[in-house]
């Protein structure tokens, strides 16, 4: 069952543009988001939050039009920009936000609250960024939803924070069957948590796997700059030279290396590196 479908989705802006977006989020694991900067990864969670509209093709959310208005209450959507309500403290957000959903639970709203250390009667301008994304975390988990979206959800966290929110997220995903979606630069958390990646560069899906099949199909093989020649070259999804050698991106059974012995050495490839090799400039 998917919480999500596109389905040959698109949209143009000024000089970017997103074509043949086909991507599913599976319903209770957890999914990232990567790809390089203004890759597409925000404007494909405005559409899927209806804060956009499509050029083309359809989104689904539970099965139904992303634009049903009764869907939102199942959703909880964190994003680090709260310019909507900087005058406002968080007394007075919940004021206006909590009767806005059916499922609002004020014990749990406050037992975040305490669990964040977030102030009630300070303005919202007045926050760091930090606790500018602790505050839409708070107002997100606080009805209760199925389905979490997440915009660059720890960049501003300081690093035991992070640490503390990832566990907190795994534990949402394990106990309830929570379903999350989160896009993030930090490619270590989703090492941490993530079932499913989803890769866009340049308006474009490069790839939907498993973790698993991530694991088990990209490597980095390391060897001889020698050993790299028009041949061999065309093995690898990216490589780059060196004074030594060379580290290459191989999508494949990494035992076919195992003839030269010594000579190469491969090991898993981490996201980062998945990232660096597919979208480097000439990259081979
Ligand atoms: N309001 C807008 N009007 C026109 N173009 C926009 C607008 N917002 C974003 N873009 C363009 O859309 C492209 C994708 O941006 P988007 O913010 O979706 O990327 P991203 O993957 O989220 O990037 P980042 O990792 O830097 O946050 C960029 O070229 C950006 O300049």
């Amino acid at each position: 069952m998917n919480a999500v479908e596109f389905h040959d989705v698109a949209k143009k802006r000024k000089d970017f543009r997103l074509e043949n977006i086909n991507m599913t989020i599976p319903s209770g694991f957890v999914t990232g988001f990567i790809g390089p900067n203004g890759s597409g990864k925000t404007t494909t969670i405005q559409m899927l939050m209806n804060l956009l509209n499509t050029d083309n093709g359809e989104i689904t959310l539970f099965g139904e039009s992303h634009k049903d208005h009764h869907v939102k209450q199942r959703i909880g959507f964190v994003y680090d920009d709260l310019y909507m309500y900087e005058e406002f403290n968080i007394n007075k957000m919940k004021s206006f936000i909590a009767p806005l959903y059916e499922n609002w639970n004020e014990t749990l709203f406050q037992k975040y609250v305490k669990e964040f250390d977030l102030p009630l009667k300070k303005k919202l301008k007045h926050f760091s960024k930090g606790m500018k994304m602790k505050c839409s975390l708070l107002f997100a988990l606080a009805h209760e939803p199925e389905f979490i979206i997440m915009d660059e959800p720890t960049s501003g966290l300081d690093p035991i924070f992070r640490r503390e929110l990832l566990d907190q997220l795994q534990e949402l995903m394990l106990r309830d069957n929570q379903t999350i979606f989160l896009s993030t630069h930090i490619t270590t958390d989703l090492e941490r948590i993530a079932d499913y990646i989803v890769f866009i560069y340049k308006g474009e899906i490069i790839f939907q796997k498993s973790m698993l099949e991530i694991q088990e199909q990209f490597h980095i093989v390391k060897g001889k700059k020698e050993m790299i020649d028009a041949d061999t070259e065309t093995l690898f999804s990216g490589i780059r030279m060196n004074e030594n050698g060379f580290s290459a991106l191989y999508e494949g059974d990494p035992h076919v290396f195992d003839a030269h012995g010594e000579e190469m050495v491969t090991e898993n490839a981490s996201l980062e590196d998945i990232m660096y090799f597919l979208t480097r400039e000439g990259n081979k």
